[in-house]
């Protein structure tokens, strides 16, 4: 850590400087004069590692290296900051950071979802901060908003967009009609996407985020192999034109919510009213609703990726390590997750104890009675039906022979809607598997 003598500096070493690290370097450097007024530091990149250093660097005062641990071993560095992303060797850095007694700032969710309990047990230990807000909702301050400006609050549950990839692709696919890999691709060309996309559409980055965000709301440990995951893979315009004539809109969302049983994490589309805000999310907005027992539901809106956004909770991050550095605070400002001590065991319930009202798309053959059957089956299983849309053959024109029955349910328990959706792709009228979206109507969402 800084000597005394330079007390009124913090030294920031920044690793990878791809979209977030381009970005987090642009916004340190055209800010440096008005941050270092705000906060009474000046907060200086010393040092900068990257593959392939642009030439714009050499006269830029900072050093440069291609070696990321060059950056994390050197006494000229107080904070660390991790873009570059991935497993390994971000893991091994963060963890030399932290035995170096250096502040982590990382965006890196997939880092903090599968390694936080690891990362942080070595930096309470060393008595050092690893700050995150970039890694979850982009440029919304939702770590902050849960871990300061709710705290007084017992959280009922939270529910949020928190893939941009996702939303835009969806938003895309809804307005515009557009071919799924053709969306992609523009929000690879965006720098929204992770290197991995099939993280984005298969909802593995939504539940790194939703894990991180289930801890600080909870107080549980980070428990990321326990969210039930789904993409947006197999959903279709005709499913997203049908949940509009429904009156519903479909979101990839993640959902953690405290129950009697116990507690819900999931990720997986889903079908909301199209009167609720967050159904009115689009592109690469991200919006977390969070419902507090004191607050009530509050919601936090704003760009979930790209450069500039994601680079303005980096260097939040920053300001709050400066600051706690500057007023030699006995604790640091920022601690590791929201809760000291964790709460104790928390049941995490299975996918098939939650329950949900249902949309399901059902290709049936034209034949008489196909509608009686479906009804009758969901009667069996005590499923009572909330909509039906039925449409003429050769409707969808990719299943010329195929009657697209789709019906919205009640709630109902998972594990119940299973055994009924098995049923009814038995039926002899009915062509092929049963699509299901889960259908969420929240409290107080919209007051
Ligand atoms: N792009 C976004 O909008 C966004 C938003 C929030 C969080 N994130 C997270 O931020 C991190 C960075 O994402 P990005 O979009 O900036 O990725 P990116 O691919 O644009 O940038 C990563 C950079 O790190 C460099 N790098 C990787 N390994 C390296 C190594 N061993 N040594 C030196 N350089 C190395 C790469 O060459 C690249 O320039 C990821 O963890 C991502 O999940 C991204
Ligand atoms: N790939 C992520 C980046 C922001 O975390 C997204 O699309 O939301
Ligand atoms: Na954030």
């Amino acid at each position: 850590m800084s000597q005394d003598s330079d007390k009124h500096e913090l030294k920031i070493g920044i690793c990878g400087l791809g979209t977030v690290g381009g970005g987090t370097f642009n916004l340190l450097r055209s800010k440096h004069a008005e941050l270092t007024r705000r906060v009474g530091m000046n907060l200086n990149i010393t040092h900068v590692a990257t593959r392939n250093p642009a030439d714009s660097l050499k006269n830029s005062g900072v050093k440069v290296s291609t070696d990321v641990f060059a950056v994390a071993n050197d006494p000229g560095v107080d904070l660390v900051v991790e873009l570059i992303g991935g497993f390994e060797p971000a893991l091994e850095l963060v963890l030399k950071a932290i035995e170096n007694g250096k502040h982590v700032v990382t965006a890196n969710k997939a880092l903090i979802a599968v390694h936080g309990n690891e990362i942080f047990a070595a930096a309470r230990k060393k008595g050092v901060v690893v700050a995150y807000e970039s890694a979850v909702a982009g440029g919304i301050p939702i770590i902050k908003a849960l871990r300061e400006g709710l705290a007084a609050n017992s959280i009922q549950w939270l529910a949020g967009i928190i893939n941009g990839t996702s939303n835009y692709i969806l938003t895309e696919m809804g307005e515009n009609n557009r071919d799924f890999p053709d969306v992609l691709k523009e929000a690879q060309a965006k720098g929204y996407a992770e290197a991995d996309p099939t993280f984005d559409i298969e909802g593995i980055d939504a539940a790194h985020k939703l894990a991180i965000l289930a801890a600080n709301a909870f107080g549980t440990g980070l428990d990321f192999d326990r969210v039930y995951t789904e993409g947006i893979s197999h959903i279709t315009t005709s499913d997203i034109a049908y949940a509009e004539e429904l009156g519903y809109r479909i979101k990839h969302l993640g959902i953690s919510r405290i129950t009697e049983q116990g507690i819900e994490l999931r990720v997986h589309p889903t079908l909301i009213s199209d009167q609720t805000l967050i159904a009115n999310v689009n592109g690469v907005m991200n919006a977390v609703v969070v419902k507090g027992d004191s607050s009530g539901s509050t919601l936090y809106y704003g760009a979930g990726a790209g450069a500039e956004a994601t680079a303005s909770s980096v260097v939040a991050d920053v300001i709050d390590i400066a600051r706690s550095n500057r007023e030699s605070c006995q604790q640091a400002l920022i601690p590791p997750l929201a809760f000291d001590k964790l709460q104790g065991e928390m049941r995490i319930l299975d996918i098939e104890e939650i329950e949900s009202g249902y949309y399901l798309r059902i290709p049936a053959k034209d034949e008489v009675g196909v509608m009686a059957g479906i009804s009758q089956v969901l009667t069996d299983y005590g499923i009572n039906i909330e909509a039906v849309i039925q449409k003429e053959p050769g409707y969808d024109e990719s299943e010329p022979n195929i009657v697209p029955v789709v019906i919205l349910t009640a709630p109902t328990v998972e594990k119940n809607m299973n055994v009924a959706i098995k049923a009814i792709e038995e039926m002899s009228e009915v062509a092929g598997k049963v699509t299901r979206i889960r259908v969420e109507h929240f409290d107080g969402e919209n007051e």
